[in-house]
């Protein structure tokens, strides 16, 4: 049977680019909950998009450290299937909210992946995003993806400068799970632009068929 990669958008701030993410085939849509992120959304935004997002298609909300009472307040407010973390948060803290969690870690050399996988064993996936120190994601650079081993145990999640027109040679290198993308389908930051998100999931489906 082909591979199928999933497709998640990340940083969305408005409840037209829900519909447009969906309608170009999107599997999961992002909230960020990052004040200092140009994507940052407030709890009236993100319940917004939330409730542009048809059925069949998983919100997922992003932290970064986070307070407790923030993700607390986000999952009493704002329908999300899933929560995402991109700090230091360590796995008794990701766990404790009672719902699946992906774990952003940072790949800088080999056995990183391995030791990631070893430490949040319970995560429903591992995001690998592109080490900046000061940058916790969203830094539109891509890394070596050569650190990814090719025997996982937990779900991939490819992150970290994807593009149109380079997503398609990751997922034919690494064979991911899922990729994950922001700044390379927007037209300005948390501005999505359609167009590039019907040609980025059209690369990825080329590289599936490949
Ligand atoms: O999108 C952001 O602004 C952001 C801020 C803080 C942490 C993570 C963030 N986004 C995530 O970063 C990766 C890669 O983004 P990009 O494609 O390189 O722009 C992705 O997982 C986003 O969800």
């Amino acid at each position: 049977m082909p591979t199928r990669t999933r497709v998640k958008i990340c940083g969305l701030r408005r409840p037209a680019d829900a519909v447009a993410a969906a309608a170009a085939g999107a599997d999961a849509i992002g909230l960020v909950f990052y004040g200092p992120s140009p994507r940052a959304v407030d709890l009236g935004q993100a319940l917004a998009v939330a409730a542009a997002v048809p059925p069949f298609v998983a919100r997922v909300a992003l932290f970064v450290d986070p307070d407790p009472e923030l993700v607390r307040g986000v999952l009493a407010t704002v329908p999300v299937e899933l929560l995402q973390f991109h700090g230091e948060e360590p796995p008794a803290f990701c766990r404790s909210f009672g719902r699946p969690y992906i774990k952003a870690v940072r790949l800088r050399e080999a056995g990183d992946w391995a030791r990631a996988e070893a430490r949040w064993g319970d995560a429903a996936a591992l995001l690998a995003d592109t080490d900046r120190p000061g940058r916790p994601g969203g830094t539109g650079e891509t890394f070596d993806w050569s650190l990814v081993p090719a025997h996982r145990r937990l779900p991939l999640i490819l992150a970290g400068g994807l593009r149109p027109d380079n997503v398609g040679a990751a997922v034919r290198a690494v064979r991911p799970y899922a990729v994950d993308v922001s700044g390379g389908v927007e037209r300005a930051p948390g501005e999505k632009d359609p167009a590039r998100m019907e040609a980025f999931l059209g690369e990825v489906r080329d590289a599936d068929a490949a």
